[in-house]
């Protein structure tokens, strides 16, 4: 099973993600960007200004390539749960506001270039915070970490989440840590449950 933390910068998807590696050690922690020469690559351009926002998605889409061939496939076919946090909803949100000067439909166009050969998530929970608590919780450091720009990012996850609400699990991330952790843990551990109930019963000795 491939669950993924997403939301705007500064939800709080890392805080979540380090409290689930305690609780749940079986699993396969990752993230994107990832930290190889590909993730490096990618926050070289997130650090840079100036960066040419169509040649910033394909480093974002290479080092997501990487990462499925590297991590998440070999981990899934071992039977593993994997939790990445972030991965290819963040190019839909995030991209498709930088590059809209440049491409017709740019989530669309972005779901295009992924769909022949990516791994969709089982499930997505999705960190909610209005894009000035992101900002500031963030520090508002690089391009992304704007209000401004937050708020274009989040309406394309609102477009994700009404386009696939059963993937989607909406989280309240304006709440207290311990708050937000608590919910986090409870899907997961829903999730895990699930899974077990219908593997169960597919299994023919069952
Ligand atoms: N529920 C919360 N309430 C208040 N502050 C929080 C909460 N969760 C996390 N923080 C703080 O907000 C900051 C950003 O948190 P975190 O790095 O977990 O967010 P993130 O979603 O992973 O951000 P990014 O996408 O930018 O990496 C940190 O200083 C963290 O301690
Ligand atoms: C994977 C991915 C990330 N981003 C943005 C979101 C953040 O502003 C930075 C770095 O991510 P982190 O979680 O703060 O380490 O990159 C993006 O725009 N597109 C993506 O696909």
């Amino acid at each position: 099973m491939l669950i993924t933390l997403e939301g705007l910068d500064g939800s709080g998807k890392t805080t979540v993600w380090e409290v689930l590696r305690e609780e749940f050690p079986e699993f396969v922690f990752t993230r994107e960007p990832t930290e190889t020469w590909y993730g490096e690559a990618v926050n070289r351009s997130v650090s840079d200004d100036d960066a040419d926002s169509l040649a910033e998605l394909f480093l974002y889409t290479a080092d997501h390539a990487a990462h499925l061939s590297e991590t998440v496939r070999p981990a899934l076919e071992d039977g593993k749960v994997v939790v990445s946090d972030r991965y290819s909803d963040s190019r839909y949100a995030y991209q498709a506001v930088s590059i809209e000067d440049h491409v017709k439909r740019p989530l669309e166009y972005i779901r295009g270039v992924h769909q022949p050969w990516t791994r969709p998530p089982d499930a997505t929970l999705y960190f909610e915070v209005d894009p000035e608590t992101g900002a500031a919780r963030s520090g508002a450091t690089n391009k992304f970490e704007q209000a401004a720009f937050l708020s274009q990012v989040q309406r394309n996850y609102e477009r994700l989440v009404d386009a696939e609400p059963e993937r989607f699990v909406r989280i309240d991330a304006t709440r207290s840590p311990e708050e937000v952790i608590d919910s986090a843990v409870d899907v997961v551990g829903r999730l895990l449950d699930d899974g077990e109930e219908r593997d169960g019963r597919d299994d023919p000795d069952e």
